[in-house]
C-alpha cells in the first residue's frame, strides 16, 4: 500500500455513537500513519431509511444519506459514514444446499412461513473526500442468532433484540452482537474498522483511484 503524503487531516464521522467513530479512527491510524495531526470528530446526521435498516440497498442508502447530511457544514473535511443492517442471509445455491442438507426455511420457533428465515448482520462505510470522490465498502457478516432474529421480524432494533436476548444495555454503544457472540474477539469497533479501512483504500493510493489526492 502507498500511503499519501499526508501529514494533516480532518475527518468527520455521521454519527456521536463512540464506536463508529472510534472504529474510523483507529482504521486511519493504521491506513495513514505519516498522519502526525489527526482530528476525528462525530456530528449529528440523519439516515432517511428505517432506524433498522434491512437488506444492503436500505442499509447503504442509509450510509448515504447520513453523509450527504453532513455534507454542507463539513467542506473540507473527509467525510465518512456506517450504517448497520440486517437482512436475510443467502440462500445456498441449488444443488449445494441438497449435498449439506441444507434446511433454508427452518422456522424460527413459530414465526410465519414468511417470517421464517434466519438474518445476517452487516454494515455498510461510505466515505467521501474533500474533492467529492467517494468509496464505499461493506463489513463481513455473521449469522445471528435464531432468538435474536425473531425479535428484529418482529420489529426490534437490532440493539434492542440482542439487549433482550443477552441481558445487556445499549449493547450497540458497546462491544455489539459481533462482541457477545466472539467471546470479545471481535467487537463491533474492530468489524466496522476493518470495512473502514477497506473504504479507504482510494486514498492510501490515490494515484491508483483519481480524486482522492487530499495532501495538496
Ligand atoms: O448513533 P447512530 O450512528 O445512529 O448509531 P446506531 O448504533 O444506532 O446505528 P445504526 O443505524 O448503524 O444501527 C442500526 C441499529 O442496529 C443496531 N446495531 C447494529 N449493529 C449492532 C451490533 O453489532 N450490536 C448491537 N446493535 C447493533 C444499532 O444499535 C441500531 O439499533
Amino acid at each position: 500500500m502507498v500511503t499519501a503524503q499526508l501529514h494533516q487531516l480532518s475527518v468527520v464521522v455521521a454519527s456521536r455513537n463512540a464506536v463508529k467513530i472510534n472504529a474510523v479512527a483507529a482504521a486511519l491510524q493504521r491506513a495513514l500513519p505519516g498522519v502526525t495531526q489527526l482530528a476525528v470528530s462525530g456530528a449529528d446526521s440523519r439516515s432517511g431509511v428505517a432506524d433498522q435498516p434491512f437488506g444492503d440497498a436500505e442499509t447503504l442508502r442509509g450510509a448515504c444519506n447520513r453523509l450527504l447530511s453532513i455534507q454542507p457544514q463539513q467542506q473540507g473535511s473527509l467525510l465518512v459514514a456506517i450504517e448497520g443492517g440486517v437482512g436475510p442471509v443467502a440462500p445456498l445455491p441449488q444443488g449445494v444446499a441438497e449435498l449439506l442438507a441444507w434446511q433454508p426455511r427452518t422456522p424460527i420457533n413459530d414465526a410465519p412461513a414468511s417470517q421464517a428465515q434466519q438474518l445476517e448482520c452487516f454494515a455498510w462505510v461510505v466515505v467521501q473526500a474533500p474533492s467529492g470522490a467517494t468509496s464505499h465498502a461493506r463489513t463481513a457478516s455473521f449469522t445471528l442468532p435464531a432468538a435474536v432474529s425473531q425479535l428484529v421480524l418482529q420489529g426490534l432494533e437490532l440493539g434492542d433484540a440482542d439487549d433482550a436476548v443477552f441481558g445487556r444495555v445499549k449493547s450497540g454503544h458497546g462491544s455489539g452482537t459481533v462482541g457477545k457472540l466472539t467471546g470479545g474477539l471481535i467487537t463491533r469497533q474492530s468489524y466496522y474498522e476493518h470495512a473502514a479501512l477497506l473504504a479507504l483504500l482510494p486514498l492510501c493510493n490515490p494515484h491508483l483511484y483519481p480524486g482522492f489526492d487530499v495532501s495538496s
